[in-house]
């Protein structure tokens, strides 16, 4: 842990100086994501869902999860997004060798989703490079036993803190081989880069996948922060753009920043990239949220000014990055003890500052526990009904205003004649079995679909501004 906070504070010092340096030079940041993600009939989405699973990080790189299961998060949470885990260790098993059994098994699962009208992220997941680092496998995920080189350098068996294994010998040399940085050529990323060319044969014509998420919190080994990001780890995201691009023209492509610091609110240095496929570039950017005061165990209630400053920093840094790489953006991953004090005020804060910046966000995780909302009996728990929160899933325009409580929500945007579908919200009990009260304007028609607790609005094209509010009847 010693060594975590010595790293932690390094880190911190390092970045806040050269942050410092930066704010003599940089004007304010963006208020808004940049670009907003839009489904196939050119509504902006709201994307609001899970990681899942936590228990998706074993050899076989399926969650325990059932169709019930997604049914039942909709019908509880009425969430429209999926990060969905993969594993490279399930798709390339065998050097050079696709398991097209397992795709099959991750189309089944995306099936599900599909058949509720959920958009995909399929995320390429990694942490601590992979369980094969040490001989008793003690931590990780990701990266198949052929491919983890780590030159028999030792690993502890028995650190009390996950996180202490990124600072073992063993899998830093796993990492450095991979990243090439060991003087090791790049034949390991260039088999995950075409890892990645064969998932995306399989899905580039699947409408529900909307995004694949490159790698899971890179971490640079040896390496860190801008020589990272902008040496190894741009080069692998350009490898595997090329070759995803070779089969899937459409899908959008998010990449992300190093894990450490950034996590926190530091500002990372990834370069923007050139996307070669036919019209406007479909790069996002999918940084994590986790803010140092509660991953050093403060509670939201205890430390609510620390965390809200890292909370205002980590938007400011991430829309900046945003701006520079001229994409949208999707918080991956944000989560927390739910049970803790404050915890439900800190996700609420989190979705509040998503619809404030056009963000999309999977909560890290649905896994069942304290963390999900789930307890560990499959009983809800309070972050469900949280969650079950109304919003905008898909927008006829460009989203100008949203506000939104539990009995209340009002929503403007700029109309767009080239897009005729309605704009759909989703509502949840609280609102009402009929959806609430509706105003909309003269010229504007609704319907309610209470199954699905979706209400469609639909505004001549031409309207111009539209303006949308809902009471709880
Ligand atoms: C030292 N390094 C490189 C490090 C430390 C801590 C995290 C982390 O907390 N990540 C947050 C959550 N993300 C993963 C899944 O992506 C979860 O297991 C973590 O709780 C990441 C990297």
């Amino acid at each position: 842990r010693n060594r975590v906070v010595l790293c932690t504070v390094m880190v911190m010092v390092g970045t806040l100086i050269a942050g410092f340096a930066g704010a003599l030079t940089r004007g304010p940041a963006p208020e808004v994501s940049p670009r907003l993600l839009t489904d196939s009939e050119g509504r902006t989405l709201f994307l609001r869902g899970f990681n899942t699973a936590s228990s998706a990080k074993n050899p076989t790189g399926l969650a325990d999860l059932t169709e019930e299961d997604v049914a039942r998060e909709y019908s509880d949470m009425g969430t429209n997004f999926v990060r969905l885990l993969l594993q490279w260790q399930a798709v390339e098993p065998e050097p050079g060798e696709i398991d097209q059994d397992y795709l099959d098994e991750v189309e089944k699962r995306v099936g599900w989703y599909e058949k509720r009208g959920y958009h995909v992220m399929l995320d390429m997941h990694q942490d601590l490079y992979s369980t094969y680092t040490s001989s008793e496998h003690v931590a990780g995920n990701g990266a198949p036993e052929w491919a983890t080189q780590n030159d028999r350098l030792p690993v502890a068996e028995d650190l009390d803190m996950w996180e202490l294994y990124y600072l073992e010998p063993g899998v830093i040399r796993s990492f450095d081989n991979f990243w090439g940085t060991s003087d090791n050529d790049l034949d390991l990323m260039d088999h995950y880069a075409k890892s990645w060319g064969a998932v995306a044969e399989r899905f580039a014509d699947n409408e529900a996948v909307l995004a694949y998420d490159l790698m899971n919190e890179p971490w640079g080994g040896t390496l860190q922060a801008a020589e990272f990001e902008r040496g190894p780890l741009a080069e692998f995201y350009r490898r595997s753009i090329a070759e995803i691009r070779q089969s899937d023209s459409d899908t959008w492509l998010f990449v992300e920043p190093q894990a450490v610091g950034v996590n926190w609110g530091m500002t990372s240095a990834l370069p923007a990239f050139d996307d070669p496929r036919d019209g406007e570039d479909r790069i996002g950017f999918a940084p994590h949220l986790y803010p140092l005061p509660m991953d050093l165990g403060k509670s939201y209630a205890s430390a609510k000014e620390e965390v809200d400053d890292a909370l205002a920093t980590w938007e400011d840094s991430v829309l900046r990055t945003a701006e520079r790489l001229d994409a949208p953006v999707i918080l991956g991953e944000f989560g927390l003890d739910a049970t803790a004090p404050g915890a439900l005020d800190y996700v609420d804060a989190v979705i509040d500052m998503t619809e404030r910046t056009g963000m999309g966000y999977a909560y890290w995780s649905n896994d069942p526990g304290s963390w999900g909302p789930y307890n560990g009996d499959g009983e809800p728990q309070p972050l469900a009904d949280t969650l079950n929160r109304a919003y905008p899933r898909a927008v006829a325009g460009e989203p100008l205003s949203i506000s939104t409580t539990d009995i209340h929500l009002t929503l403007s945007y700029r109309t767009d004649p080239q897009v005729t579908a309605p704009t759909e919200i989703y509502l949840p009990e609280s609102f009402g079995a009929g959806g609430g009260s509706v105003s909309c304007g003269a010229d504007c028609e609704t319907n309610w679909d209470a199954e699905r607790r979706v209400l469609s609005v639909t505004q001549a094209p031409e309207s111009g501004v539209a303006a949308v509010e809902v009471r709880a009847a």
